[in-house]
């Protein structure tokens, strides 16, 4: 598929999760993600009171139950409406993965709708499934979840889970079961631009980089430019 740097930096969540980032970074990573066309910025809730006004047209999210997922269901609500009265667009939280391959489909369920219950109508819930460490079925299984829950996204993966990240085949098979309803995000390990625009190819709607400037700087040098 043929796409322009802008356009694919319009899918962006120009994302810092790393645990020892600053007040500074997260500041320093929106004036990035800014110059860089980004949609949003992704970061730590507990940074999220630092990041200032953002520039306009760039989005805020953040994460919730993460990397884990392995929260309560209360604390994953209680950190979502946290994280918008800080100032988040849009949260990215993590199911428990253990009680998806125990095939607790309505525990799972039900802890994505403790959070989208938690959060004002207005703020977008992306459910992260961690793909790389479930079969086909339980992937499918995850994203109908989400969608019972009433969230707005699957997402592939935290980009910590030692499974790995996001794959074509896992977000052309998340798109086949959620795709037109609910918006399907690739993360973790993206980190070139043919890497990039295969995912939107294979139906992603949003793309989660830590490496955004070194994938968009690939615009060009290859296929899919
Ligand atoms: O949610 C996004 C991921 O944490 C980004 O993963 P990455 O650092 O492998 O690009």
């Amino acid at each position: 598929m043929t796409m322009t740097r802008e356009q694919l930096a319009r899918y962006v969540d120009h994302t810092l999760l790393r645990t020892d980032a600053t007040p500074a970074d997260v500041r320093a990573l929106a004036r990035e993600a800014a110059d860089l066309g980004a949609f949003s910025i992704c970061i730590s809730p507990s940074l999220l009171a630092d990041v200032g006004p953002l520039p306009d047209g760039l989005a805020l999210a953040t994460v919730c139950g993460f990397p884990s997922g392995k929260h309560t269901s209360a604390v994953k609500a209680t950190e979502a409406a946290q994280a918008v009265a800080d100032g988040a667009d849009e949260v990215d939280m993590v199911i428990d993965i253990g009680r998806l391959r125990a095939g607790e489909h309505e525990a799972v369920r039900a802890d994505v709708e403790a959070v989208r219950r938690a959060m004002p109508e207005t703020a977008l819930l992306k459910v992260i499934i961690e793909s790389a460490a479930l079969t086909d079925l339980e992937v499918v299984a995850a994203c109908r979840a989400a969608e019972a829950g009433g969230a707005q996204f699957v997402k592939t993966s935290t980009g910590f889970h030692p499974a790995g990240g996001a794959t074509v085949e896992a977000v052309e098979l998340m798109a086949r079961t959620v795709g037109g309803r609910l918006g399907v995000k690739a993360s973790g390990g993206i980190r070139s631009w043919a890497d990039a625009v295969a995912m939107v190819g294979a139906g992603a709607t949003r793309l989660g980089l830590s490496g955004t400037a070194a994938v968009l700087a690939g615009a060009g040098a290859g296929a899919g430019c």
